[in-house]
């Protein structure tokens, strides 16, 4: 029986495509990364049509996070899709993608010990949910921007409401293609007429989240 760093050959598995691999664990494991950090790693998940706010709460939140001395990093959808997801289009299948590799770089994030912000569309929810499904349990945190259409596009800050609307884009999320909002999240930020709440604020309401489940601390 061949071994390799203690581990017997019959340990390779096949995972997809890749045939004959072998997890290689290490001292420094993620509880050690978290004493380092003071925290707790995690993946906060924040969905939500085009201009409901994403980015602005993701960033609100990171900076409210650095000034509490917490470590963590922001995916945002526009800016993986500039580079690891540059070949994805917004067809269904390759949203899917989008998320699924988004889910699998967030969960390494978690388990080196970073808060991991989240901030896509993520329309589906079968594919919000598989990612759930990649980490421990109550270490996926699903904030939705409940922020209807009507103010979303009234924002369009990047125009593509507007270019929607006139057929210069096709399969826009909320006009062509679907949005499926959460059944069930742990955190809604609403906006409407009578709920006018700032980034910062909706942030703290996820801080105030995480406090109180242990996060901000080892
Ligand atoms: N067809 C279509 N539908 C929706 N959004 C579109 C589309 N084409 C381009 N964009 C811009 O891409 C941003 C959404 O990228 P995501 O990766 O978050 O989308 S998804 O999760 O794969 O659905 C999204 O950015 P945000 O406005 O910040 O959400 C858009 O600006
Ligand atoms: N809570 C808020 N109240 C008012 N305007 C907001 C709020 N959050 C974001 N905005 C504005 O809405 C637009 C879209 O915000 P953004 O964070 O880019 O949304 P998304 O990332 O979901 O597309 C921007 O012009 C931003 O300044």
């Amino acid at each position: 029986m061949v071994c390799y760093l203690g581990r017997t050959v019959s340990q390779l598995a096949t995972i997809g495509n890749s045939t004959n691999i072998m997890w290689h664990g290490c001292p420094v494991d993620k509880v050690e990364r978290q004493k380092l950090l003071k925290q707790k790693g995690c993946v906060i998940w924040i969905t939500g049509l085009s201009g409901s706010g994403k980015s602005s709460v993701a960033c609100a939140l990171s900076q409210s996070l650095h000034c509490r001395g917490k470590l963590s990093y922001i995916l945002d959808g526009d800016n993986v899709r500039h580079g690891l997801n540059r070949d994805l289009s917004f067809k269904a299948e390759d949203r899917a993608e989008n998320i699924r590799r988004v889910g699998e770089v967030a969960k390494l994030f978690a388990d080196a010990g970073l808060i991991c912000i989240a901030s896509l569309i993520s329309p589906y929810r079968r594919d919000r949910d598989a990612c759930r499904a990649l980490l421990p349990e109550g270490s996926f945190i699903e904030v939705f921007m409940d922020v209807p259409l009507q103010v979303c596009e009234a924002r369009d800050p990047k125009g593509l409401y507007k270019l929607a609307r006139a057929g210069k884009i096709e399969g826009f999320t909320g006009i062509h293609d679907p949005y499926e909002p959460p059944l069930n999240c742990e955190i809604v930020l609403e906006h409407s007429e009578e709920v006018c709440a700032s980034p910062r604020d909706m942030a703290e309401k996820v801080i105030h989240y995480l406090e109180e489940n242990g996060y901000l601390q080892a």
